[in-house]
């Protein structure tokens, strides 16, 4: 699903579910996946850029079901991959099958359900198979190579790596520990390895693809606007996206 790709991320419904379509139109001409994010109550990985996106979003009402509709109206005008970012809860509340249903007919080419470890998730990989929605699985610096290998036998588009422990958000520099897990993670993984968390500029971007990863992620450097420019943050967007997208060389 990677190969020198900029993943870029954006929470839906926030400001608005039509802003996020056209947001979306403005990252699919920069970038090869689009990654999703459902917004959610309790969303215990992220940063606070992100947590105060997926809280916006729920006071204006946003639904499950609304990501769904987003998709579809995006796949009437893009083929590029979207990938859904979700926390497992509003999956499972759904009822899993049905959720991996209404992804596959809306056009979701992959999942990350960030919560649920690659080692209970038997099931749930078996329904994506069978409605042919990929598996994303992330692995930490403090991953062994032993779970390394779970992770990336129950993953089918990548391998999410995150750079850095803690929670998402910009960071000044890519430390080492993401070097050391990149460097495990190519030893040890059939599947791409796309690198997120705190990845913000075009320099992290050139050094993390320098350094083999097949992708890199980025959330809060996008979002940041999305909180500062609200409806009116396609261009500082655009600007952003292509600039990060000068690191991919
Ligand atoms: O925001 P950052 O630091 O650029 O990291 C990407 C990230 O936003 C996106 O992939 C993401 C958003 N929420 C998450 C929760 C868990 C894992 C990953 C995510």
């Amino acid at each position: 699903m990677l190969d020198r790709s900029l993943v870029t991320f954006i929470t839906a419904g926030d400001p608005s579910l039509k802003k996020t379509l056209d947001f979306m139109l403005v990252l699919e001409r920069y970038s090869d996946v689009i990654e999703l994010g459902i917004p959610f109550s309790d969303p215990v990985a992220d940063g606070s850029v992100i947590q105060k996106a997926n809280f916006r979003a729920l006071k204006n009402g946003f639904k499950v079901r609304d990501v769904f509709e987003i998709v579809r109206e995006f796949r009437e005008q893009s083929e590029k991959k979207v990938v859904l970012m979700t926390y497992y809860n509003p999956v499972f509340r759904m009822g899993v099958e049905k959720f991996i249903r209404l992804s596959a007919e809306a056009g979701v080419d992959g999942i990350i359900a960030v919560d649920l470890p690659a080692d209970s998730s038997r099931e749930y990989v078996g329904l994506c198979r069978k409605f042919n929605i990929r598996t994303i699985f992330i692995a930490s610096p403090n991953t062994t190579d032993e779970r390394l290998r779970v992770i990336d036998e129950a993953s089918t588009g990548f391998v999410y790596l995150t750079s850095d422990y803690g929670t998402t958000g910009k960071r000044d520099r890519v430390g080492e520990r993401a070097f050391d897990l990149l460097k495990r993670a190519k030893k040890t993984c059939m599947n791409p390895v796309g690198v997120g968390f705190g990845v913000s500029k075009a320099d992290h971007v050139r050094s993390l693809i320098h350094a083999g990863a097949d992708g890199v992620i980025v959330g809060s450097a996008i979002m940041e606007l999305v909180e500062r420019y609200g409806e009116n943050a396609d261009e500082n967007i655009e600007e952003r996206v292509r600039e990060l997208g000068r690191g991919l060389g």
